[in-house]
């Protein structure tokens, strides 16, 4: 089967380069196109990128040449898939002038995570929510759409609810996180502050957790999602971990549940089971029975870096129950979280060709 284009806007960064990484052998996309800012374009990716994986920088990749950051710069064909991972100030000047060029643009940042025709998804949790890019009006005009994953922290955490939600019910949830620098993007947090530190501030980031997992685990309704009714409160620290978001959890349920249910419930959580999708974890959520996991250094690459790994489960004395759950930030906080959505935006026929709306069903899976 022929790979379908695709393009990175912000493709020396930390996400960047995660998108570079799980792409390079993609069975269904092949990297032809990559963006930066005015200070790499020009350039070629070798020359602009301070690479920081643990794995090769591609040559194919090192040798092309950083593109500017606008459709109509484009040298050679624009692909019409847009992978983006700008800061959101910049996503919220260029992610619409792709989507009104008519791309398909899968994007990390928050700028349009909360806007209500803006599709906020993690496919296992709620595939459902993408027929919102139909009521898009880029989508009306030029074929083209953005559809947004969610912040790091909340995919991890509503992968470990979502099926907690389907059997018993979320009355109110209590947060803690304790985040890897990686999530601050590169250079980040200066080491001074965080070698042997904690920080307990991240701008911005538990009211994005707290609203966004009201909306991903909330509803579609005709065009509209009604969010969760829970209560959702978070506490986020920056803690001196490379990758990996580890998070304590308290939770509250509006139906009794007992530690069997709960671990039946993760242990059967398999959405995407029939789909065989390329980058879908086999087990989204995986429970480790040892009393001092999930930890970032020995779990985050479960499932190839896209599995949530659950674990301490115990009562709570003040909600019902507590666990811990732990994921990886760039590759499925972000970047591989943004690969899952193309893929299944393209078993739904919504990016070949990208067509303008048509009223075609939008799920996957059970
Ligand atoms: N790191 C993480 O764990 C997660 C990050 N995200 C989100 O993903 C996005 C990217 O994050 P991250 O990779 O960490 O950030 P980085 O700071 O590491 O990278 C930012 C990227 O954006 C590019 N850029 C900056 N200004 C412009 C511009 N005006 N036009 C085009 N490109 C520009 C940079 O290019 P240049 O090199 O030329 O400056 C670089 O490629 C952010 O919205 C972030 O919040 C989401 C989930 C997790
Ligand atoms: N703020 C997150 C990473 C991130 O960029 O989140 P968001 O995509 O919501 O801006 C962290 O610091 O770990």
């Amino acid at each position: 089967m022929e790979r379908r284009k695709v393009g990175i806007l912000g493709a020396t960064g930390m996400v960047g380069q995660r998108f570079i990484q799980l792409l390079n052998h993609h069975p269904w996309f092949e990297i032809t196109w990559l963006a930066a800012s005015d200070r790499s374009a020009g350039k070629t990716y070798g020359e602009a990128c301070k690479w920081k994986l643990d794995t090769p920088l591609p040559a194919k990749i090192a040798a092309m040449t950083v593109q500017p950051n606008v459709p109509e710069g484009a040298t050679g064909e624009l692909p019409k898939i847009i992978f983006a991972a700008l800061d959101a100030d910049v996503a919220r000047e260029l992610e619409p002038k792709f989507a009104a060029a008519g791309c398909a643009v899968i994007s990390n940042s928050s700028a349009f995570r909360m806007v209500a025709d803006v599709p906020l998804v993690v496919p296992e949790v709620n595939s459902d929510h993408l027929s919102l890019i139909e009521t898009q009006s880029w989508r009306k005009e030029s074929g083209g759409y953005i559809v947004t994953n969610p912040n790091c922290s909340a995919i991890g955490l509503v992968l470990a609810l979502k099926p907690l939600e389907e059997r018993f019910g979320i009355e109110s949830l209590f947060v803690s996180t304790m985040q890897a620098v990686s999530g601050a993007g590169y250079p980040g947090v200066p080491s001074l502050d965080i070698m042997g530190n904690v920080v307990p501030y991240i701008k911005n980031e538990e009211e994005k957790m707290q609203e966004e997992v009201g909306k991903l685990l909330g509803s579609l309704s005709g065009n509209h999602i009604e969010m969760l009714d829970a209560k959702v409160s978070a506490h986020c620290n920056r803690v001196a971990v490379e990758d990996g978001h580890t998070e304590c959890v308290s939770i509250k349920f509006k139906k009794k549940a007992t530690r069997e249910e709960i671990l039946a419930a993760w242990s059967e959580f398999a959405p995407l089971d029939s789909a065989h999708l390329p980058t879908a974890p086999d087990q989204p959520v995986e429970y480790d029975t040892a009393v001092d996991r999930p930890q970032p250094r020995l779990d985050r690459m479960r499932g190839n870096g896209m599995a949530a790994t659950v674990g301490r489960l115990r009562e709570c004395s003040l909600l019902d129950w507590k666990f811990v759950v732990l994921s990886h930030n760039t590759i499925r906080g972000a970047a591989g979280a943004a690969v899952l959505n193309a893929e299944v935006l393209a078993l739904l026929g919504k990016l070949d060709p990208l067509k303008k709306a048509a009223n075609s069903p939008v799920a996957v899976g059970a």
